[in-house]
């Protein structure tokens, strides 16, 4: 009797015990559902986190009053990434505190390729012969100061040479026109979509080409050291003198002019559609960005970080911290070690310019004059995505780098020589384009908070030794 009652009482201690325990819990969610947000699912908390309906993958983003937050859609669950990028946010924070030590370094760096530049310029007033300023562009990618100076060259004429034909290009999905310049060299005339200071949000690769951001992104290429864009420049386009006398029957058909006068296109392509248009500015002018082609066979290498380009669904490198090591030990892929870190370069240079569309890159053929040995071999060809919000920096870019804790030494002394200063460097190298200013002051500011977070990721690195797979972090 005594042994059923005790059984009794110790089983309604239980039940109430339970009973505290989910009132605790229910008291404790609605709490932050009050303070933070009503969609926190775990435990990871910050002044700094907010959970938000509008996009699709994590960011930072600057609020009005300077504060950078992290966002998170609210169906993404994976604790460690968000914590990993609320503890990269906090290394920023120091690191911005923080006086930076001023490194002349970059100074020479710019200074130097901003007289190769100018030279080039003075150069093409002699006027050159066009076939033999194209002829150059078979030493691409210029990895010396000498050829630098052929492509400043090869950059003045890809603005100044005539259109002699122009037609839809076939490649990719976007509009772009193939133009055929004389002396014999085609390019691609990719046509302004949106003002300089657009703000596109939701997704990482949302919107059309941003013709100022391709353009941006060959010079910051070249200011640091990359080298691997293909040569693009700003042009202004008359298109009813440059263009329609010499355009395919296919494109012409696709020109019109509106009622209030100005003349439009929408060409053909993949996206390519009669009510997304292209209109020129008074004089039937229209601005783009020229991207001299390459006469090279390229080979294609598909980013395992590559997104999932459909709505509801994560990638496994969005949510799985371990991605790194299971990619390190993929067999498939022979010389990893060096491809990875192929890839961390990559994707520090697409975290700085915005870019989130780096589906695939492009590698330089083993037997190619101008491939460089074992490392360094890619090439980035597409960089219109890019440049579309100052205030977001999309942090998941970077997971190679915080998830592999591994970066090549000369590209992280690189990016030290240019803290504080890279975007006034681009701004300064920008000026010898013929559609300067090539970004706003915004992107130009984005620039040196984007590089800070670079080098925060590195600091955090540094400090978790539990994600170092590649056994030392710079290399
Ligand atoms: N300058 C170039 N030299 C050689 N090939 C080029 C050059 N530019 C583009 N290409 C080729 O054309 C393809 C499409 O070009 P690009 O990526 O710029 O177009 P896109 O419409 O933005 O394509 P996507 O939809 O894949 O993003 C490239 O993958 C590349 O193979
Ligand atoms: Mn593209």
């Amino acid at each position: 009797m005594i042994r059923r009652q005790s059984l009794i009482s110790a089983l309604l201690a239980l039940i109430v015990i339970v009973l505290l325990i989910n009132i605790y819990t229910l008291i404790v969610f609605t709490i932050r559902g009050v303070n933070q947000d009503k969609y926190l699912p775990f435990a990871t908390e910050s002044k700094y986190l907010f959970y938000n309906d509008s996009i699709y993958s994590i960011r930072y983003k600057k609020s009005a009053t300077g504060e950078i937050n992290l966002l998170v859609p609210p169906d993404f669950t994976s604790k460690h990434v968000v914590s990993v990028a609320l503890n990269i946010l906090e290394e920023y924070h120091t690191l911005s505190r923080n006086e930076i030590k001023a490194s002349a370094g970059y100074i020479h760096v710019v200074g130097r390729l901003s007289r190769v530049l100018s030279r080039a310029v003075t150069l093409v007033k002699q006027n050159l012969d066009p076939k033999a300023v194209w002829a150059k562009i078979s030493q691409w990618p210029f990895n010396d100061l000498l050829r630098m100076t052929n492509m400043g060259e090869l950059l003045t004429y890809a603005n100044k040479a005539k259109i002699l034909q122009a037609k839809n290009s076939k490649k990719g999905t976007q509009l772009k026109i193939e133009v055929l310049l004389e002396g014999d060299q085609l390019a691609l005339f990719k046509p302004q979509w949106y003002p300089r200071d657009v703000k596109i949000s939701g997704k990482a690769f949302s919107g059309k080409d941003r013709h100022f951001g391709e353009i941006a992104s060959f010079y910051l290429n070249l200011i640091l050291g990359y080298n691997v864009a293909p040569i693009t420049a700003g042009r202004n386009v008359n298109l009813m003198t440059e263009i329609v006398p010499y355009a395919s029957e296919q494109l012409k058909q696709t020109f019109y002019r509106e009622s209030n006068g100005s003349l439009c296109f929408y060409g053909v392509c993949y996206y390519c559609k009669p009510e997304d248009v292209v209109c020129a500015r008074e004089n039937d002018v229209v601005e783009g960005s020229i991207v001299l082609m390459l006469d090279k066979k390229f080979k294609m290498f598909m980013s395992p970080w590559k997104r999932i380009y459909k709505d509801g669904k994560y990638a496994e490198w969005e949510t799985d911290l371990n991605y790194c090591s299971k990619v390190l030990k993929d067999r498939s892929t022979s010389r990893r070690r060096e491809i990875i870190l192929d890839i961390v370069a990559i994707h520090v240079f697409d975290f700085l310019i915005g870019n989130g569309d780096r589906h695939h890159f492009e590698i330089l053929r083993r037997n190619d004059p101008n491939a460089n040995g074992h490392s360094r071999n890619f090439v980035l060809i597409d960089n219109g995505k890019s440049f579309g919000n100052p205030d977001e920096d999309f942090i998941d870019i970077l997971t190679p780098l915080y998830q592999c804790c591994a970066i090549r030494h000369p590209l992280l002394a690189i990016l030290k020589k240019f803290q504080g200063n890279l975007g006034r460097s681009l701004e300064v190298i920008g000026a010898v384009d013929p559609i300067q200013p090539i970004l706003t002051p915004a992107h130009f500011r984005a620039l040196d908070r984007r590089l800070n977070i670079v080098l925060a990721t590195v600091q955090n690195c540094l400090k978790s030794p539990d994600r170092n797979v590649f056994g030392k972090v710079v290399w």
